[in-house]
């Protein structure tokens, strides 16, 4: 791919994607602008990466084809203002990872300009990510091509209904990380149980890959991996149980719902 790509903010989740984009070769560094206010974190990136780093936003806006908003929700607005608007009409695409921001937002941030809202995962970074996208109403299908090409260089893509963004939000946007404080529960209960940490941590996060994995390629529904793990009477059953007891399914449920609605507050 040969757009020059601007992301504005030089964040967690902005790692992630260049990280990938890069080593793939989707994108080379030189055609890669970040604006970032600390400038550690500019050195950091620039000398890791070697893209180009500026604290100045305007300067990444004013250089690239395809801008990719990765600021927090909570300062989409100060820092969209701050922008200087285009002297002529814009083909520039506008990508927003933002929870919560909605493509209302979007364009009436950038007047006359295609947009696309997105959600992907930090497993963006191995190429295992999961992203949603949401074409707005001045993108065309070139535009969502180039969106598609981009996340489909880090995981999986699917397009939804922009009425399912918050809910996508709870769950795959959020979801890494219940299940790495579902991994270091696992870990703990076989420290609870005597085995050393680190058998513990290789044990747990092999079990989690390989269960995904299984259910992932074989289709199976969870509920039939269930079955066959619980022999009558045994240890699976008698875990299962306890897990229900504490309500295990409904804090995960819970857990989505909460962060569901906590992307819908982020873009009010
Ligand atoms: N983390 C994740 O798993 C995911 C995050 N997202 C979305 O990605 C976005 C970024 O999240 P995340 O990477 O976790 O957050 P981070 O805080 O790591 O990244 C945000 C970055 O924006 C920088 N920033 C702050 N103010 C400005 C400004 N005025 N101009 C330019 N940059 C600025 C911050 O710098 P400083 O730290 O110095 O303030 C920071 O480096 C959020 O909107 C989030 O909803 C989407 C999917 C998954
Ligand atoms: O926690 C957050 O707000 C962001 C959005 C999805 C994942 N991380």
């Amino acid at each position: 791919m040969t757009a020059k790509l601007g992301i504005i903010g030089g964040g967690v989740m902005a790692e992630a994607l260049l990280s990938r984009l890069i080593s793939r070769g989707t994108h080379q560094a030189q055609d890669v602008w970040v604006s970032e206010p600390l400038p550690s974190r500019r050195d950091f990136l620039a000398q890791q990466y070697g893209i180009h780093a500026t604290g100045d936003n305007q300067a990444v806006v004013a250089e690239v084809d395809v801008l990719l908003l990765a600021i927090k929700p909570q300062v989409f607005q100060s820092v969209v203002d701050a922008l200087m608007p285009p002297a002529a009409a814009s083909e520039q695409l506008v990508i927003s990872i933002l929870a919560g921001v909605s493509i209302q937002k979007l364009e009436a941030a950038f007047p006359g300009q295609p947009v696309i809202r997105t959600m992907p995962n930090t497993p963006a970074t191995i190429g295992a990510g999961m992203t949603a996208i949401t074409p707005g109403h001045q993108a065309n299908p070139n535009h969502v091509q180039i969106a598609q090409q981009i996340f489909a260089a880090v995981g999986e893509v699917v397009e939804v209904p922009e009425s399912m963004m918050d809910a996508v939000t709870g769950l795959s946007g959020s979801g890494p990380g219940y299940v790495a404080v579902m991994i270091e529960a696992l870990i703990d209960g076989g420290v609870a149980a005597g085995l050393p940490r680190a058998i513990a941590t290789q044990l747990a996060i092999q079990t989690v890959r390989g269960t995904a994995e299984l259910l992932q390629t074989q289709s199976l529904h969870p509920a039939v991996l269930k079955d066959r793990v619980t022999s009558p009477g045994g240890t699976t059953i008698a875990g299962i149980a306890h897990l229900e007891q504490a309500g295990f399914r409904s804090a995960i449920i819970e857990a989505v719902r909460a962060a569901y609605r906590r992307s819908q507050e982020l873009g009010r």
